[in-house]
């Protein structure tokens, strides 16, 4: 299925991984159905998306045993379509990319349904920076603490120089043909594809780091869920 939405030279497509089970989350249901203040996690995050001005529509990568989202506000949104996900968050990026007309909407943001908190500025700068740069690009956080690598008994094998580390988060922004064909390409060579931009290095492609908040956690383990919530309810208040 291909969109065939009439889109301006600044319109940007997203896709929203959100086909995963949320293991590490140990809830009842996937982590992106979890409620924060009345929504699902993932309602606040398409909202999110749906809140920059550029971004015209959304496309949503479900699991094909996904039960819960024609429960939610976003079935039969008008800016919002599905597609099937896949076994790895890979597979899910590459189904929704499969579902774009590029030629349409050349450029496209991936972010994750698990990071519902993701400041509408820090995207809107992504935006900014790869437009004028022509290059592709991630929002992220440098490392503040001293890295540890450690074993399989977890001693520490070494102190790991965090000069220039950075927390990859998403958006992670591209354009859609590449990053397709990006994609296939690792796949294809059975290379471990966690983020957009690691398909990118794949083929020689750079990668602009642009500096983001740390507010913009990924939900993944119980304990992220309050300090989500705390951090939405912050967001709100300060408007
Ligand atoms: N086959 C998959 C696996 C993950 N995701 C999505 O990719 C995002 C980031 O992945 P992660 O936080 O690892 O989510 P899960 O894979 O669901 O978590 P877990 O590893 O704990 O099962 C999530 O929004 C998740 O829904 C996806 O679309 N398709
Ligand atoms: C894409 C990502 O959010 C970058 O940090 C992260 O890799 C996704 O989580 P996963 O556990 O690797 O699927």
């Amino acid at each position: 299925m291909t969109l065939n939405t009439a889109a301006t030279d600044k319109a940007l497509v997203a896709i929203v991984p959100a086909a995963g089970v949320g293991k590490r989350m140990l809830s009842a249901c996937p982590k992106q159905y979890l409620q924060l203040d009345g929504l699902t996690i993932l309602e606040h995050t398409v909202n999110r998306l749906l809140s920059v001005a550029d971004i015209q529509h959304v496309v949503i990568a479900i699991s094909p045993q996904d039960g819960y989202f024609n429960d939610t506000g976003l079935a039969g949104h008008p800016d919002v379509t599905t597609v099937f996900g896949g076994k790895e968050r890979v597979d899910s990026v590459l189904a929704g990319l499969k579902a774009i007309d590029s030629s349409r909407y050349p450029w496209v943001l991936v972010h994750d349904a698990a990071r519902p908190c993701v400041p509408g500025q820090d995207i809107n700068a992504l935006i900014n920076r790869c437009r004028e740069s022509g290059d592709g690009g991630l929002l992220a956080y440098p490392v503040r603490d001293t890295m540890k690598r450690g074993d399989a008994s977890d001693q520490v094998l070494e102190t790991v120089e965090r000069e220039a580390l950075w927390h990859a988060l998403t958006p992670q922004m591209y354009p859609a043909a590449e990053l397709k064909a990006a994609i296939e390409k690792a796949l294809e060579d059975n290379i471990q594809i966690t983020d957009e931009s690691s398909a990118m290095e794949y083929v020689n492609r750079t990668s602009i780091l642009v500096a983001g908040s740390s507010e913009n956690l990924k939900i993944t383990r119980p304990d992220d869920l309050a300090m989500a919530e705390f951090i939405l309810l912050r967001q709100q208040a300060n408007g």
